[in-house]
């Protein structure tokens, strides 16, 4: 269970979080929605502390993870792991020891700066590839790959870390309608599969509705609407996105897009 007990940020003065309290159990797939600037990604940022707060408290299963220092700190990051708008690979690797990468908390220090990956390693870091349809890629540079390609990658190293909680931030900002699909699903699926905990910064609230049991919604960093997506009625989204709500309300026609494909069926 993630607790954010009044959680608020600053930068120069300027309030970007501002006391928000959430709960969110384990398992759930939450999604953060608001306009562009409204805290979404400082939010976020501030659970995996990469931003630090500048007041109020994070409880993961009852530990203070605003307290943590060092190893603790360390640990809480590879249980929490992050997936980026912008896929943050390295482009000039191979596809199969960019998601070893995500396996560098679970080795001995000696071994990860060495970069000497045991068999069981690549097995595991093989076996993500293959859970998003994507082994065949494991001996290809990232940077030749399609950015859903390039996110699946990147959803795969989140995985071998073995996290408890996934924080994606704008998962698919940067991709078309089917490579949207392929990656939201890739997230339901280990949200379905694994149990794993989904917090999922989205700008699109049909993409939103489409794949989160529950969502949270931020305007000027206060949290203003949380709820299921059915709740999230227009009143509700004229105090998320104002003048913007009639539009963002206007349903995306996801029916003109065909049915979903399975999950991990689709190659890009
Ligand atoms: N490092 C920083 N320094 C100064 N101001 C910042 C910094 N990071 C974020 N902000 C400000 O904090 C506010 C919230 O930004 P944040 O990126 O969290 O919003 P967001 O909802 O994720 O926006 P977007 O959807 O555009 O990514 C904005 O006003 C932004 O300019």
């Amino acid at each position: 269970m993630l607790i954010i007990e009044g959680l608020t940020r600053h930068f120069s003065g300027r309030v970007a979080v501002d006391d928000v309290c959430m709960e969110v159990p384990r398992g759930a797939f939450v999604g953060v929605i608001g306009r562009s600037g409204a805290g979404k990604s400082t939010l976020l940022r501030m659970v995996n502390r990469l931003a630090e707060p500048s007041a109020g408290r994070i409880l993961w299963n009852g530990t203070d993870v605003t307290e943590m220092r060092g190893k603790a700190l360390r640990d809480w990051r590879s249980r929490c792991a992050m997936v980026f708008q912008g896929f943050n690979l390295s482009g000039r690797l191979d596809v199969l020891t960019n998601v070893l990468v995500g396996r560098l908390n679970k080795v001995p220090a000696h071994r990860s700066l060495l970069r000497l990956w045991s068999d069981a390693d690549r097995a595991i870091a093989l076996s993500a590839l293959e859970h998003f349809d994507i082994a065949e890629l494991a001996a290809q540079r990232a940077e030749h790959l399609s950015g859903g390609q390039q996110q699946r990658v990147a959803i795969a190293r989140a995985l071998v870390q073995e996290p408890e909680i996934i924080l994606a931030d704008e998962p698919i900002a940067s991709l078309d309608p089917r490579n949207t699909r392929v990656v939201m699903d890739a997230l339901a699926r280990i949200n379905r599969d694994y149990g794993i905990t989904i917090l999922c910064n989205l700008h699109s609230l049909d993409i939103a509705r489409t794949y989160c049991d529950r969502l949270v919604g931020l305007s000027a960093g206060r949290l203003v609407f949380d709820g299921t997506p059915d709740a999230l009625d227009a009143e509700a989204a004229r105090r998320l996105y104002g003048l913007e709500a009639a539009e963002v309300m206007e349903t995306a026609p996801l029916a003109l897009m065909g049915p979903a494909p399975s999950p991990f069926l689709a190659h890009t």
